[in-house]
């Protein structure tokens, strides 16, 4: 079960709504891959505008948990309107902080994000910082009070994978909220390490999106990730440098 603040949920793949082919192929890949939380742009929906397409409207949003997020705010002032926005219009239990310092490699600015999550948690939000792989910065946030930490793996679109393992390990170890990797997920190898190395969820969008078969796509990411959650917990062998027999040879007589 992942648990964020007061909601469980039994998948640990947050799924992104935008960059899909189309519509239909949007519903198919959400359905394939069973996830529980949806997230998307709030600043992309025309959402007091019934006559605008709406990214979501395939979609049985009664199945999902909405998670929309602050992507477009520069600073912490822009975030909190856009969050408060979503909470007017209905779409939100939970809040994506998505502060973005740097419009070239979309990383999240530390202090604007402080800043927002401050605010966001006195009017009561489930607050979801995005935030670069930081480890003092997730430190701060969990005691401020806020429900997840979502480190980006590497930058938003990128699909390099998990650029800094040793600061997200960091992350995962002092961790007292659920860590969920966000960004940067490339492939389902990217996704089982960031569960194998012991993170609580990951949160994807352009690796199933944009993938030649995003459907089939959003099936490997599920597997991907219960596959790493449960090796995490079966427990991986230790690393050694040299060989050790698989069948040991103590004890038996040798055949000449
Ligand atoms: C949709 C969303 O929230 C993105 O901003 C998120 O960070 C996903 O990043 P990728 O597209 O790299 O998976």
């Amino acid at each position: 079960m992942l648990k964020i603040g007061p909601l469980s949920f039994q998948s640990r793949l947050l799924l992104g709504t935008g960059k899909y082919p189309n519509f239909d192929v949007q519903k198919k890949a959400i359905e394939e891959s069973e996830t529980e939380i949806l997230t998307f742009a709030v600043r992309r929906m025309d959402i007091f505008e019934s006559s605008q397409p709406n990214l979501l409207e395939k979609l049985d949003l009664n199945r999902y948990s909405l998670l929309p997020n602050t992507a477009g705010a520069k600073t912490a002032g822009e975030a909190v309107r856009i969050a408060k926005l979503a909470k007017a219009s209905g779409l939100c239990t939970m809040i994506k902080v998505e502060v973005i310092g740097d419009f070239q490699t979309l990383l999240p600015d530390p202090f604007e994000t402080l800043k927002a999550c401050e605010i966001l948690l006195k009017e009561g939000f489930i607050v979801l910082p995005y935030i670069s792989d930081d480890v003092i910065l997730a430190k701060r946030l969990q005691e401020m009070g806020v429900h997840a930490v979502m480190p980006g793996a590497s930058p938003i679109g990128s699909g390099m994978g998990i650029v800094n393992p040793l600061n997200l390990s960091l992350i995962i170890e002092q961790a007292s909220v659920p860590v969920i990797v966000d960004a940067g997920i490339g492939s389902p190898a990217d996704a089982a390490l960031a569960m194998e190395m012991g993170a609580d969820g990951v949160l994807l969008n352009t690796a199933v999106s944009a993938a030649k078969d995003p459907v089939r796509m959003a099936a490997a990411m599920k597997l991907a990730i219960q596959a790493g959650h449960l090796g995490r917990e079966a427990g991986r062998i230790p690393k050694k440098r040299y060989a050790a027999a698989s069948s040991p040879s103590e004890g038996m007589s040798v055949i000449e």
